[in-house]
């Protein structure tokens, strides 16, 4: 485990800590742990990969698409499609996609660290083909030891980029649906320190097996009390049943990663500080991604031990709401006197000069968040004792330390082309803290 922001482990593991027994235990668990990894990350997906292509205006409407949507298509449509783009040589890019499979390849590049994919693999791969590139472009920290066989194609996400920039994703699914309950490893998923979810998984045809996979994983997260981190996937996919949705959150999530369109879908507040307020009603703990606005983090922290900010207070619909951000996330249900908290951070230096792509760099943002939690379980493991599992924390850092993580991270996959880092954050940066922060 490397740890967030590329944190020295004194950070994690203080050197000066006075208590003898406590720094023995802290000198055995530092060495390197086994293969099974002591924290990591487990997740669903929807094997596919994405194929980008330059479209020009009339394009989209053409093929009776919603632009900026993740449309389904049937086979006829996605073969039509795909020979229009071939014979126009008008593809790009193909890497290896998947809102989930992209945040747990991003998790483990930054962890350096174990993560495990749920989903589907063709059982027949052949050198060149769409399953082979997803295996390759797939980090070799993923374990994809637990994917289920199927005879058939994974999926595809065509990636259409208009003129103007606007993305619009045109899925031609495959088996990519074929995931079945029988499959979801209960020790896996015991073990895990979070399990990560998308709304586009409980959107298949009927009788196709994935949902119901998807409600066993919860069902089994909820057993060994195992945080659900659900990341929203396209503002119509929640506009189809906004309450549908909020009552799925309230009964099954604890950490909800969403972008101001979709937050605006799921609670009609515009504005990301008020939907994500608006969301910590059904969930403990909110990243909402706002663009070139930044993002914002909102949760939960005890009363008791909440730390004010050392940051200028910042004004909003909820006045100085960032004066607590300096405290640690907490389940609302394990606090006695449960605060909200709130935190916002402006993009990294300004944003890129030139964005070379702006998908997936939410997805960037949630890996980082999930890379702080895995954190916490790996310290937690490390040093029980430690004060700082005194009580039941979510996350490892502070609210505010956080975002500037998330951000960061978010602002690598801006300035690549793919939504999957090719890398992690620069060694230089030793500690968040450090100057290159200040620049
Ligand atoms: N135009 C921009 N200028 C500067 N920073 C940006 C810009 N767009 C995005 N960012 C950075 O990337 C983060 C995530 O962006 P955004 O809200 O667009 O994610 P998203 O819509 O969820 O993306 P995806 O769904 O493709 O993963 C923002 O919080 C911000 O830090
Ligand atoms: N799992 C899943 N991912 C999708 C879907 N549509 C788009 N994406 C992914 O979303 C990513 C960007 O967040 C892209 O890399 C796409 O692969 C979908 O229906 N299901």
């Amino acid at each position: 485990m490397k740890f967030p922001g590329k944190r020295k482990s004194k950070h994690y593991f203080p050197v000066s800590a006075r208590d003898p027994l406590l720094r023995d235990s802290m000198l055995q668990e530092m060495q390197p742990e086994s293969e099974g990894g002591a924290s990591y990350i487990v997740g669903i997906d929807q094997t596919m990969v994405d194929i980008e292509a330059r479209v020009d205006e009339h394009f989209v409407a053409r093929y009776g698409l919603t632009p900026g949507e993740s449309n389904i298509l049937d086979d006829e449509m996605s073969e039509a499609l795909y020979q229009e783009l071939m014979l126009n040589a008008l593809i790009t890019h193909q890497f290896a996609g998947g809102t989930v499979g992209n945040t747990l390849h991003n998790y483990s590049v930054l962890a350096d660290d174990r993560s495990v994919l749920l989903g589907v693999m063709c059982n027949n791969v052949k050198i060149g083909d769409y399953a082979y590139r997803y295996l390759c472009n797939t980090s070799s920290r993923v374990d994809l030891n637990f994917l289920q066989g199927v005879d058939g194609a994974i999926g595809r996400c065509f990636t259409l980029i208009s003129e103007t920039g606007e993305r619009t994703f045109a899925i031609s699914p495959g088996k990519m649906n074929g995931l079945k309950a029988e499959s979801v490893p209960e020790d896996v998923i015991a073990g895990a320190s979070a399990l990560l979810l998308t709304s586009y998984l409980l959107r298949s045809k009927p009788g196709e097996p994935i949902p119901q996979a998807t409600m066993q994983a919860i069902e089994y997260a909820k057993k060994y009390h195992v945080p659900v981190v659900l990341t929203l996937g396209t503002q119509y996919v929640i506009a189809d049943d906004p309450q549908a949705w909020r009552d799925f959150l309230r009964d099954h999530v604890s950490i909800l990663a969403m972008n101001e369109d979709e937050g605006f879908a799921l609670t009609g507040l515009k504005d990301p500080l008020m939907a994500a307020d608006k969301a910590l009603e059904w969930v403990d703990l909110v990243l909402c991604t706002a663009g070139p606005n930044g993002l914002f983090m909102a949760s939960y922290t005890e009363e008791e031990f909440k730390r004010t900010t050392q940051h200028p207070l910042l004004p909003g619909a909820i006045a100085e709401f960032n004066q607590y951000e300096f405290s640690r996330a907490m389940r609302r249900e394990c606090c006695e006197q449960p605060l909200k908290i709130f935190s916002h951070i402006a993009p990294y230096m300004g944003g890129p000069e030139k964005i070379m792509n702006t998908n997936g760099a939410g997805d960037g943002a949630l890996s980082a968040l999930l890379h702080d939690i895995a954190a916490n379980g790996f310290h937690r493991t490390s040093v029980p004792n430690s004060s700082k599992h005194s009580r039941e924390y979510l996350t490892y850092s502070s609210l505010a330390q956080v975002c500037k993580y998330a951000n960061r991270v978010s602002y690598q996959v801006l300035n690549q082309h793919s939504p999957r880092l090719t890398r992690g954050l620069p060694e230089r940066e030793d500690s968040l803290e450090e100057s290159y922060w200040e620049r």
